[in-house]
């Protein structure tokens, strides 16, 4: 699962599970090639405004891959599930580490609790930028996700202690990634449960 705006028609991707730092080879991962035909923008995903959501694109791996302990699958919350203001998530990623800084080598993590759609579409927050398909986090004006850790995981574990992918990462201020009062966007994945068990269901 990525974001649809990480997709170009005009490229071949390859997914590569159990990576940590990106300039080592590392035992623990694989890389699986992805055929074109096996990527799954979502229809109504419009590449001029990412306001209007639907940013969520899907990638069927070709072969079965085996679980290990750098290898681990994440959950689907259940649909139209919505954290409350503050919940404590996680953005992980290997994007730019600050405001037009280096991309990471090692994947980074940050705490950025959940912004609820109220205070998210507050006038002098995101205003009608964002949809309630969408759920933001972060906003302090220190932590956020930034350029490459689009189509990136919120990862927020659940009350059972299971890790759930709430969000992905879709987009930031042109002002900066950690500008105050505009959190990190994320797709709200639980927007979007009925269309993954369609495209699961179809291919
Ligand atoms: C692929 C981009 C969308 C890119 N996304 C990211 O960097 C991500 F990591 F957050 F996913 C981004 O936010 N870039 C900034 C520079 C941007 O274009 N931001 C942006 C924010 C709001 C809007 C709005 F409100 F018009 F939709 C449009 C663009």
């Amino acid at each position: 699962m990525t974001a649809a705006h990480c997709i170009s028609k005009s490229r071949t991707y390859r997914v590569v599970l159990g990576k940590h730092n990106l300039k080592a080879s590392e035992p623990g991962s694989m890389s699986v090639e992805i055929a074109p035909e096996n990527i799954f923008v979502h229809e109504k995903w419009n590449p001029i405004l990412v306001a209007l959501g639907y940013d969520i694109a899907l990638m069927k791996i070709s072969s079965p891959v085996a679980l290990s302990n750098t290898i681990e699958l994440g959950c689907i919350p259940a649909s139209n599930s919505i954290l409350p203001n503050n919940y404590p998530c996680y953005v992980t990623g290997w994007g730019r580490l600050y405001t037009n800084g280096p991309i990471a080598d090692n994947l980074q993590q940050a705490l950025m609790p959940v912004v609820d759609h109220a205070t998210c579409s507050k006038l002098d927050w995101w205003g009608f930028a964002v949809r309630k398909t969408m759920v933001c986090a972060g906003g302090d004006g220190i932590v956020a996700g930034c350029n490459g850790d689009s189509g990136g995981p919120l990862n927020c574990q659940a009350t059972d202690g299971t890790w759930e992918i709430h969000g992905i990462a879709s987009f930031v201020s042109s002002l900066g990634c950690n500008a105050k009062k505009k959190p990190t966007v994320f797709t709200r994945v639980s927007a979007y449960n009925d269309w993954i068990a369609q495209i699961m269901a179809n291919n």
